[in-house]
């Protein structure tokens, strides 16, 4: 194949000469008198177009019919984010015939071909046009658009008119022909194209849901994420900027990264799916409260964190967990999962042992829950500050390392974060480590465990409590939260029993400005789960890690050393884990 591909002339760039070279993974051109080569992989070619083509910040084309031009991902540093900024790189180059041009642009068309497999051609975006800061629209039209038109993508856009609108297109539409689907937004959005695709798989699979021990199918198509939102977390940790032009080269180039999601049952019921945080205790009520001040955009976690942290709560609770295997990863060895790396690769080697790529992934035989050989249930009871379990490292602008900074996309297993009642000059040491590269799990008060599995209820006496908390909160038991499945309605109606009208202490009314909460002692409280920014209306919970369930057009973080400049020598970006220390 490589030899078939191979072709080498010389090529003018403006009015310098180059030798260009095609071999079967590269294409590079290097100025003669200077010596210097510009080298592209050629799975990073965008497109070729004939003549002397611009794209943004609108399409222009000079018809000359001996030159071509290329498009191709330049990177560049972003000077605080994790990852690298993608820009679409472009050269026009000048042939001495146009026979040999069209020969150019024919070998170019076809490596690009071979070499990237998974590149989609046919998307369906959904906008949300109040996600973030209400730029959905505007950024899909003006970076997203001109480079799906240049990658030959077809696309139909739905600008959302309603919540969850998306998902239920996704779960009752024809989605034939679909290459993967693309979100403008931000988590919630994601959320929304997560439970849509997994429902619709597990149905059409004839799977039950709602057993926590079925090996869930994984769905066939790819989620791309263009962040528009408030946090934009899982775009973060999946690409390591929050950058639309860079989301959009992902999905063009068809990168696949594998993602671990947890799903969160209640009463023998499937409540929700997650793969960033399902938080009780201290991230509860920072959601509950920001409900009140969505007005704020952005702004209201910050305005509500430093309510809940004012108010000094602490909540008691029962939490059981499964550990994963100590010998394959801990949370505390200081690796982070990168672009390639290995733990996630081995992951996805023993689920899909016959598979070379993740593109065929999907008729692979699951290991199921019940068949591994589970081990035994850790128990711990006490008071508090937070809870929290993460399938990923949860990174984000706030906080650039993340939750737990060396959990992994895709390895099967999550980390539970434990934080138990402290004075709150120490639990803000425990925040505030987050926003640096501090070791926020280096504290007395602080464990971390690797887990396949969770569960949490309250200590006996405090069940009373618990339905008070959540009731009357947005997505309470009173409300629609998830009710296309329609399977959940059983729990639904046994926590309403009670009636919607009845007189309650919502916890929210203690959530209170007042420095007291710092001096006086208070007796714990009973919060709610905080699951990707949603909250859930049950406090009794068993949630369970599902390997690699999803895939989104991304790659992981590409570490920066490496990857920087690649266009600019002939090394290779490489794939890999790496320490941090
Ligand atoms: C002293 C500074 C401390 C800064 C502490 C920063 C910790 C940041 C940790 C971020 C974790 C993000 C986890 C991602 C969750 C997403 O799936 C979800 C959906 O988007 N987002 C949220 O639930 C939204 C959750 C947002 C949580 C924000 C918490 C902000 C806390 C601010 C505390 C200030 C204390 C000030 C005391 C004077
Ligand atoms: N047209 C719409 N009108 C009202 N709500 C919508 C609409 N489209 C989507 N939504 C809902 O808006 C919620 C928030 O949207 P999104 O996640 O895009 O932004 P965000 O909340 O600002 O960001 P983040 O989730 O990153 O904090 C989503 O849960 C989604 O269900
Ligand atoms: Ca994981």
């Amino acid at each position: 194949m490589e030899t078939d591909l191979r072709l080498e002339s010389s090529l003018w760039v403006g009015n310098k000469r180059h030798r260009a070279v095609l071999t079967g993974w590269y294409f590079n051109w290097t100025d003669v008198d200077k010596k210097k080569t510009i080298s592209v992989p050629v799975a990073e070619v965008v497109g070729v177009e004939e003549g002397q083509v611009q794209v943004l910040p609108q399409k222009t084309v000079v018809e000359k019919d001996k030159d071509f031009t290329v498009f191709y991902v330049k990177r560049s540093s972003t000077g605080g984010s994790s990852g690298l900024l993608w820009r679409l790189g472009q050269t026009q180059f000048s042939c001495p015939s146009r026979v040999l041009r069209d020969q150019w642009i024919k070998q170019l068309r076809t490596a690009v071909k071979t070499h990237s497999p998974l590149r989609p051609s046919k998307l369906l975006v959904f906008i949300n046009p109040y996600g973030g800061k209400k730029r959905g629209r505007q950024i899909y039209s003006s970076l997203v658009a001109p480079l799906f038109e240049l990658a030959g993508i077809s696309s139909n856009v739905i600008v959302t008119e309603r919540a969850n609108q998306a998902r239920d297109h996704l779960l009752k539409k024809d989605l034939t022909d679909l290459d993967g689907v693309v979100c403008v937004g931000g988590d919630g959005m994601f959320s929304e194209l997560l439970h849509g695709l997994i429902d619709r798989t597990q149905q059409e699979a004839g799977l039950c849901v709602n057993d926590p021990a079925v090996a869930l199918q994984p769905c066939p198509l790819h989620i791309g994420i263009i962040p528009a939102g408030s946090t934009d977390c899982v775009c973060y940790t999946t690409v390591g900027v929050i950058d639309p032009v860079t989301s959009a080269l992902h999905i063009v180039l068809g990168d696949s990264q594998p993602l671990d999601v947890c799903s969160v049952h209640h009463a023998s019921v499937l409540v929700r799916y997650s793969v960033s945080l399902v938080g009780y205790g201290f991230y509860g009520d920072v959601l509950a409260e920001s409900e009140k001040h969505r007005w704020m955009g952005p702004l209201r976690y910050d305005y509500s964190g430093t309510m809940v942290y004012l108010s000094n709560r602490s909540y008691q609770g029962v939490v059981e967990y499964l550990p994963a295997d100590p010998l394959l990863s801990s949370p505390r060895d200081k690796t982070r999962c990168l672009s390639g790396c290995t733990l996630c690769s081995r992951s996805t080697e023993r689920l899909f042992p016959n598979s070379s790529d993740s593109g065929s992934l999907y008729s692979a035989n699951f290991s199921s829950f019940s068949n591994d050989s589970e081990g035994e249930w850790v128990r711990v009871e006490g008071s508090f500050r937070c809870v929290s379990l993460t399938c990923m490292s949860s990174s984000c602008p706030k906080s650039p390392l993340g939750l737990s900074p060396s959990a992994h996309l895709a390895d099967g297993t999550g980390d539970l974060v434990l934080v138990w009642d402290t004075h709150p000059l120490g639990f803000l040491k425990f925040l505030h480590r987050h926003t640096s590269t501090q070791d926020q799990f280096d504290l007395p008060f602080v464990e971390v465990h690797r887990v396949k599995a969770i569960r949490f209820s309250l200590p006996s006496g405090k069940e009373e409590e618990a339905h008070e908390a959540v009731v009357g909160q947005k997505g309470g038991p009173d409300e629609e939260v998830y009710t296309d499945t329609g399977s959940w309605s059983g729990s639904q109606q046994r926590l309403s029993d009670r009636g919607p009208g009845q007189e309650t202490r919502s916890h929210q009314k203690t959530v209170s400005p007042f420095l007291c909460g710092l001096c006086c002692s208070k007796s714990p409280s009973v919060s709610v789960w905080n699951c990707d920014g949603e909250i859930l209306p049950f406090t009794e919970i068993l949630c369970r890690v599902h390997c690699q369930l999803v895939h989104l057009y991304a790659r992981g973080i590409e570490d920066g050393a490496a990857a920087q400049n690649s266009n600019e020598d002939d090394t290779r970006c490489e794939r890999r884990c790496i320490l941090h220390k």
